[in-house]
């Protein structure tokens, strides 16, 4: 009697093979971005702008949406070098998306040379980041904290799933949070939040909209080397320059491939880096996973390394107390207010 009969071994390899390749990838075909109409917020520069240029690499009709008009315009030129064939249309767009009116005229204004037809695909990248200490902000900078990250995103996805769903298109919509939408560190009080709150939508999203067959996903980058991240570091508190030393960042062209891979894999959480893959195994909770035994090793590796790392970006914080005493002084913030 052999020791392992055949049906034994097949129905054992069978199980490992499900556990090691995400089922996604077994049962879905790669989307192909080719002839679909990719609709980008935030497409006038950094990720926003890198993804317009590899979509329309690949064949993609491309719409990219921003405020300002200047920038929309060399972005434009800059996709327009990316051109594969005569029959793609690509078109700039300026308008505010946070807000639900902003949001679906824009959507409108793109889907028009389209015959009205709504985008494919929602690309997300809206958004910025204002760092400071929370003591400094005001109900106000709160406020616009959430609508610049949890509202440029969630009003345009918004507009674009009731246009789906009234024109019976199965598309995607893709959401732009940050690895500070998997944890918080000082300074991002008024950016942490709304990236958070992105990451509840789109996980309500996910459940949600596939009563209509509308994928979604949700990416969590680290550091971009983007036009406004020099422009945040100027105003970054130094403890937080300080704690962000640990993570190397990444081109927003490395950003923008990682996001059309993760898309293509299937997976909804998308992460870019080693950093993110720790964070998104070890905080996925019910969350859909990639991959169940790759995501139990990150899950792990967080699990012992993060108490580490968080002991010693608390001792961080405590070394500053000294210096953002010093700040707060020469702030004019009064001395009762310090420690
Ligand atoms: N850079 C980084 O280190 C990281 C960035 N992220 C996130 O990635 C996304 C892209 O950032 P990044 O690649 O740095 O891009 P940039 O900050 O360089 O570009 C932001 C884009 O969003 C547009 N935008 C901002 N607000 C609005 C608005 N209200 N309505 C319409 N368009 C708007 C900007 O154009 P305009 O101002 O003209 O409207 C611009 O096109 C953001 O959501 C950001 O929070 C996540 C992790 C790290
Ligand atoms: C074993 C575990 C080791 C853990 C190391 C963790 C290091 C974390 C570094 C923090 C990176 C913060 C990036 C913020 C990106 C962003 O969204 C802003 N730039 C806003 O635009």
């Amino acid at each position: 009697m052999p020791l392992l009969s055949p049906s034994f071994a097949a129905l054992a390899a069978l199980i490992a093979i499900l556990l090691l390749v995400p089922l996604n990838m077994l049962f879905s075909k790669k989307w192909d971005p080719r002839g679909k109409h990719c609709f980008i917020t935030g497409g006038s520069s950094g990720t926003g702008l890198q993804l317009a240029i590899q979509l329309a690499k690949r064949g993609a009709h491309v719409s990219i949406i921003a405020r300002d008009k200047g920038r929309l315009e060399k972005a434009l030129e800059e996709v327009e070098c990316a051109r594969q064939n005569s029959a793609q249309v690509f078109g700039a767009y300026s308008f505010p998306v946070d807000s639900e009116e902003g949001s679906a005229a824009a959507l409108k204004a793109a889907a028009d040379p389209h015959g009205g037809r709504c985008p494919d695909a929602l690309f997300l990248c809206a958004g910025m980041s204002k760092p400071g200490f929370f003591i400094e902000q005001t109900g106000e900078t709160l406020r616009n904290g959430l609508q610049i990250t949890y509202g440029a995103q969630a009003f345009s996805a918004l507009a674009g799933a009731k246009e789906m769903v009234k024109q019976g298109i199965k598309g995607k919509i893709i959401f732009v949070s940050s690895v500070l939408g998997f944890m918080g560190i000082v300074g991002y009080s008024n950016y942490t939040p709304g990236k958070f709150a992105i990451r509840g939508l789109a996980e309500t999203l996910h459940s949600e909209l596939m009563l209509y067959g509308i994928d979604v996903h949700i990416s969590f980058p680290a550091t971009i080397f983007t036009p406004s991240y020099v422009e945040e570091n100027k105003i970054k508190p130094k403890i937080t320059l300080k704690i962000e030393e640990t993570d190397g960042g990444k081109s927003p062209e490395e950003i923008a491939a990682s996001i059309l891979k993760g898309i293509e894999k299937g997976n909804f959480h998308i992460t870019s880096d080693i950093l993110g893959d720790i964070f998104r195994g070890s905080t996925a909770g019910s969350s859909p996973r990639n991959n169940y035994l790759v995501d139990l090793v990150y899950g792990l590796i967080g699990y012992i390394g993060f108490p580490i790392w968080r002991k010693s970006v608390d001792s961080m914080v405590i070394a500053h107390r000294g210096e953002h005493q010093a700040y707060l002084r020469s702030k004019g913030i009064p001395e009762h207010l310090t420690f």
